[in-house]
């Protein structure tokens, strides 16, 4: 697992003997490679609340950069102007999970000053709710200067192109959020994985609300943190809901959670633990290779089935120009869990795969719908589809694996056809994300220490 505060460890120094290339800040061999860091330079602020002026910096190490990228300091998600008063209007409704219950506020005001109040702050993605979210959560997505990386000159285009995209994206979307429902489960699945935490940490002894904070739809992230305020909790501890560090996944909420604290006097003294990846936890690893063993017993021939790893993909640049350690980790993941694997004598075939590709850009490889053409053409015959970079059932799993991907696989020639559920609330994964909590919690840090 690791773990970073929000005020890092790095300072924005140009290293001895590096030289720029492309804004990134080349690194010497001395630098170790193969983890990363998420840190946070400090800023002096100009004091403007103007959203296109970049004042905060991310720093990834990754295995052959130093990136930097400048950010905007961004007040809140963006929303369509339509969007914002709905935004306000439901912000209190929105807030947290279910958790902050009425008495417990009750219990918290009357709580002695010098009480702890621990709070864990679940970040997610959010998915639309409705055919009519959809649109504007699409708008959210490609908005953010993290999904769509535009050079410094062009960021004045970030706002109309995520309009153009996300118009000319809707119908398909749309079509895919029909197919399982009229919308996205992961707000309701991602409240109960709360509950189930605060549960699995109430049975260790530790009191503590969990809040939900969603990057593109509700609870938005800003409100998750404004409970938190509300609550006035006093030691944080930040665990997003994937297991592998991405740019455009836990890189961006942190990018949000960093630039809110940063301007506010009583979030930038709470001490905070961030929880970058968790793929390596013997928790997480045994609770996937449970699954993983459950359905493969549920083949005829268990021991001729592929098991077919689907990782949500992200574009080539992330990796080779900015650094993102998505892949490594990725990779990393799977060979954890073929080791646990084999430890209790399973030894199928495994292949790993990216899928859900946006754009003409070219994204990580191979492509999960090319490798299952190729599969069912080199005579495999039973396929088992692992989605991994996700703990939720959301869109890409129940239409995109479960609909597109096993009618093509089928197609192909593939004849028995299995796919792991996600996680969800399985109780050995909730009771080793509530053991991540606990190791994460000596080690928070204030943004102003
Ligand atoms: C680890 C998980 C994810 C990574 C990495 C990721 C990167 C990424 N995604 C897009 C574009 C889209 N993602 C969409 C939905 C979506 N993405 C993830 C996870 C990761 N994304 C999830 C869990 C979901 C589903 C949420 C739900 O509603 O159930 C969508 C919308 C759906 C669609 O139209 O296909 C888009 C678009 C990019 C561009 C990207 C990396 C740069
Ligand atoms: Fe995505």
């Amino acid at each position: 697992m690791e773990v970073a505060s929000l005020s890092g460890v790095l300072s924005y120094t140009k290293l001895p003997g590096s030289s720029l290339c492309n804004s990134d800040v080349r690194f010497p061999s001395s630098v170790p490679r193969g983890r990363h860091v998420v840190s946070f330079a400090r800023h002096s602020s100009n004091g403007s609340n103007d959203v296109d002026k970049p004042s905060s910096k991310v720093f990834v190490i990754s295995n052959s950069c130093w990136n930097t990228q400048n950010h905007a300091v961004l007040k809140g998600p963006f929303l369509s102007d339509d969007l914002i008063q709905t935004r306000n209007m439901n912000s209190q409704a929105n807030c947290g999970v279910g958790v902050c219950t009425l008495d417990e506020n009750v219990v918290a005001h009357h709580a002695h000053a010098n009480e702890e109040k621990i709070g864990v702050l679940l970040l997610n993605l959010g998915g639309p709710e409705t055919l009519q979210d959809v649109q504007p959560f699409l708008y959210n997505l490609f908005a953010d200067p993290d999904i769509i990386r535009l050079p410094r000159l062009f960021k004045f285009l970030q706002r109309p192109l995520a309009k153009l995209i996300s118009v000319l994206r809707a119908p398909k979307s749309k079509e895919g959020y029909a197919a399982i429902g009229g919308g996205s489960p992961l707000r309701k699945i991602t409240d109960e994985q709360a509950n189930a935490v605060r549960m699995a940490l109430e049975a260790k002894n530790v009191n503590a609300n969990v809040y939900v904070g969603m990057r593109y739809w509700y609870p938005f992230t800003e409100e998750a943190i404004e409970q938190i305020k509300q609550d006035r909790i006093t030691k944080l501890v930040v665990l997003p809901l994937y297991p592998q560090f991405s740019i455009s996944t836990t890189g961006s909420s942190i990018r949000v959670i960093q630039d809110i604290f940063r301007e506010d006097a009583y979030l930038s003294r709470l001490p905070v633990s961030v929880i970058l990846s968790w793929y390596q936890r013997q928790g997480y690893v045994n609770s996937m290779a449970d699954l993983i063993k459950e359905e493969l017993e549920k083949f005829a021939k268990p021991e001729e089935v592929m098991i077919f790893f689907s990782a949500h993909g992200v574009p080539v640049s992330y990796v080779e120009n900015a650094g993102d350690p998505y892949k490594d980790q990725m990779e990393e993941c799977i060979h954890l869990i073929m080791q646990e694997l084999k430890a209790r004598g399973i030894a199928n075939d495994h292949i790993l795969a990216y899928q859900s590709r946006v754009g003409p850009v070219q994204w990580l490889k191979p492509y999960t719908d090319k490798v299952l053409v190729e599969l069912g053409q080199r005579g495999v015959k039973s396929l088992l589809a692992v989605p991994i970079s996700f703990v939720s059932e959301h869109i890409e799993t129940l239409e995109e694996i479960d609909m597109e991907y096993k009618h093509l696989a089928l197609e192909s020639g593939i004849k028995n056809w299995g796919r792991v559920p996600a996680l969800g609330c399985t109780s050995s994964f909730i009771t080793d994300l509530a053991d991540a909590v606990v190791e994460a919690l000596p080690s928070a840090k204030a943004l102003s220490e």
